[in-house]
């Protein structure tokens, strides 16, 4: 087939390219061109670190942050499978440069750098079992990499998805104080998957769910449900128990299989564009995190936050709430008092 002459000088070009002896510093080079891109609209992309991202939340995780237009840099951390996650990942044609770790060895260099740092390392829950039953296995996993950010990139903001988030976030807490690293700002336990099990439209509704991440500690306000609207009582205790119960509800679904991973994924990613819009200096940035917080009486507590440069730079108050709330307010403490001093002393012991 006869070339065009414009076709045959291009394919020239990419032939030399291809058996030029210095390829590889060529590619090093474009990546770190690329690593320090503009984002849209002429901001630094912002570096993350997935730590579990050969999971069943890590991969989806990892594909819908790799579409972030802010994030220029995208490292995958796993004790398995992150390599090849990573070379999947990185065939998307979207900015970050994107880098594999796998295991201990290199954690230090998945983590040296990062701005925001996404743990969903763990196992999950099977039929049967409470979030607290993961705490065997899943707090020595998030004490551990704690440890490493504290040592590689003591700033940046963490987003905790790793169960039982009522203790995980304690145990990160106290990781970092011990390390001398700790800013109570920038530590975020994700529980906003909560919110999206009102089966109707979340895009039309705004429900602040409160308290902690797992059963009666999932307190959502429905009395300040966004468009305003009244429910019945019968409602109110549906509503409410579809949101308490919405995990268990998907684990029983999967019967064995594991627990919420794709909506995780999408109100993880969701979860992080915000903190990486706040870290932007946009205004106006308000989630529901479990955080460290005065909002009651307990040292973490699940509210509404405004994320800014400084992670979570305002906590709101709960708000005016109905005699059910305040109810279920004095419940959801009662469990997460527990939840929270089992995560201190698992580091403080
Ligand atoms: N906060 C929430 O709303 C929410 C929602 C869903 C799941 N979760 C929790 O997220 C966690 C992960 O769930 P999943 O379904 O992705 O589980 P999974 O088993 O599919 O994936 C967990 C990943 O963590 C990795 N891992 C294990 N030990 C590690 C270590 N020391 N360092 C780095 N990675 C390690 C595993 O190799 C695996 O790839 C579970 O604890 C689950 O309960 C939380
Ligand atoms: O339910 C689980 O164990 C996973 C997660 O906490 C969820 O709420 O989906």
């Amino acid at each position: 087939m006869q070339l065009s002459s414009e076709a045959s000088q291009r394919f020239a070009r990419i032939s030399a390219h291809l058996h030029s002896p210095n390829l590889q510093k060529m590619e090093e080079s474009s990546l770190l061109r690329r690593e320090n891109c503009r984002a849209k609209g002429g901001a630094p992309g912002f570096k993350v670190a997935i730590l579990g991202a050969a999971g069943g939340i890590g991969q989806p995780l990892a594909m819908l942050v790799k579409m972030n237009p802010l994030v220029s840099v995208l490292h995958l951390y796993d004790v398995v499978n992150s390599p090849g996650v990573a070379a999947d990942v990185s065939h998307m044609d979207t900015g970050a440069v994107v880098r594999g770790f796998l295991g201990q060895p290199q954690l230090e260099s998945a983590l040296t750098g990062m701005d925001l740092v996404i743990i969903p390392a763990g196992v999950p829950r099977k039929p049967g079992m409470t979030r607290d039953d993961l705490f065997k296995i899943n707090a020595g996993i998030v004490r551990t990499l704690c440890e490493g950010i504290a040592k590689c990139c003591p700033h940046a903001i963490v987003n905790l998805i790793s169960n039982p988030v009522n203790s995980t976030v304690p145990i990160a807490a106290e990781v970092f104080k011990k390390a001398g690293t700790y800013d109570p700002k920038r530590l975020l336990g994700v529980t906003n998957l909560d919110a999206e099990v009102l089966g109707i439209d979340p895009r039309d509704v705004d429900v602040p769910v409160v308290g902690g991440h797992s059963g009666v500690t999932i307190l959502p306000l429905l009395s300040q449900v966004k468009p305003a609207c009244t429910f019945t009582a019968d409602e109110i205790n549906y509503l409410t128990d579809r949101i308490q119960n919405g995990g268990t509800e998907v684990v029983e679904a999967k019967a064995g299989a594991g627990s919420a991973t794709l909506s995780m994924a999408y109100g993880a990613a969701k979860f992080a564009d915000a903190c990486l819009r706040g870290l932007r200096g946009d205004a106006g940035i308000v989630e529901c995190s479990f955080v460290a917080s005065q909002v009651t009486e307990l040292p973490f507590f699940a509210s509404k936050v405004r994320l800014g440069r400084g992670g979570a730079e305002e906590v709101f108050p709960l708000g005016p709430l109905s005699e059910y709330e305040r109810f279920g307010l004095e419940k959801a403490k009662k469990e997460l008092v527990e939840s929270i001093h089992k995560g201190i002393s698992f580091i403080r012991k």
